[in-house]
């Protein structure tokens, strides 16, 4: 759907060339929620302005849908911008427009006859949960309200990919979660294309799909999203799924677990996907003649199944936690033994 082949951009300013993007290669399927997270400073924004040319690239290509956007004519970039929709951190509504007239705003520019912008913004209204509301000025909104506003207005011309950049930044952490609730929605019914850009770790487990991990202009790292919580690789996005999970060795210090529990072992148990749903402990405890305590753990849900950390004591003999240890690595769930607890 997307494809993006050693895209670079660079800034020449009076005083150096700053590299924002720096041979960036990407590949974004039709229909997914695709997230790309990062730093302030690491891309982000000027790589999603590339994406419909509110800047132009210094080099590489942007194909969308089979059209090379970055050798469009400026005639035929207006016709295929209609393709992009794009919301924004702060919104961007024209505050001397009601709700009705900020959503047909594009379709009066994509000269819609007004008997079809009507029915059509009726039903974009409908869709983005703001019946009632036609008439009101944004600045009579809140804040998620005016972003569904946004939402409406990006969608009005049906385009194929949605471009959202921090488009919940500004949000209280409630409003966020509906918004992305309504993008997801909005993905789901309609088989748009919606690509996130985000400091939010949190935006990511939430809603995308995969993930590209940008640093310095460069994607660092990309994958699923449950295999990048997974197996972080890079340190910058160990540091993004801290700010999910917490890091689960420093909140329950391992130096605490071997001072309390000098008999018995402590297991770390990472639960991936569907596996999250079983009851393995309440399952170990009736196969095996054991003890379990859960002393902590975090387990987070994506959009492609839950994961997460428990950190469980067991006491019983060697054997039995031999056995019930070869049981639970037949299972999805991974284990390990924290070492020097006796
Ligand atoms: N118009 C511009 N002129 C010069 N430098 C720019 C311009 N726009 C961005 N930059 C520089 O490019 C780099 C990347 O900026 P960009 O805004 O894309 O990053 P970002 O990840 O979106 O961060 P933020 O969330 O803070 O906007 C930064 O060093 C920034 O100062």
């Amino acid at each position: 759907m997307i494809s993006i082949k050693d895209l670079s951009k660079v800034f020449h300013t009076k005083d150096q060339d700053v590299t924002a993007v720096d041979h960036l290669d990407l590949n974004i399927e039709a229909g997914e929620i695709y997230g790309v997270i990062g730093y302030s400073g690491a891309g982000k924004s000027t790589f999603i302005r590339l994406l419909n040319r509110l800047e132009n690239p210094t080099g590489g290509s942007i194909t969308i849908d089979g059209q090379e956007i970055t050798s469009l004519s400026k005639n035929k970039l207006r016709l295929a911008r209609q393709e992009i929709g794009m919301i924004f951190q702060h919104f961007n509504l024209l505050w001397s427009r009601t709700v009705r007239d900020n959503i047909a705003f594009p379709l009066e520019i994509a000269g819609v006859p007004k008997e079809k912008r009507q029915a059509r913004v009726m039903e974009l209204i409908e869709l983005v949960g703001l019946k009632g509301r036609e008439n009101a000025y944004p600045s009579q909104l809140s804040g998620g309200q005016k972003q569904r506003v946004g939402i409406a207005r990006a969608l009005a011309n049906n385009p194929k990919v949605l471009l959202c950049d921090e488009a919940t930044s500004a949000l209280d952490p409630e409003t966020t979660d509906s918004i992305l609730d309504l993008l997801v929605d909005i993905n789901e019914k309609l088989g748009l294309t919606i690509i996130m850009i985000t400091h939010e770790m949190h935006v990511i487990r939430k809603i995308c799909h995969r993930v590209a991990v940008m640093e310095n202009g460069k994607v660092v790292e990309e994958g699923e999203v449950l295999n990048v919580f997974l197996h972080p690789e890079q340190a910058v996005t160990k540091k993004f799924v801290d700010q999910v999970m917490g890091d689960p060795d420093q909140e329950y210090s391992l130096a605490l677990i071997h001072e309390r529990y000098r008999s018995g072992k402590v297991l770390r148990l990472h639960f991936v996907g569907e596996s999250t749903n079983q009851a393995l402990i309440s399952e170990l405890s009736r196969k095996f003649k054991l003890d379990l305590n859960i002393l902590h753990g975090k387990i987070t849900q994506t959009q492609k199944g839950a994961y997460g950390t428990l950190f469980v004591h067991v006491e019983g003999d060697h054997d039995e936690i031999e056995k019930a240890k070869t049981y639970i690595k037949q299972t999805s769930v991974e284990v390990e033994v924290i070492p020097n607890v006796q």
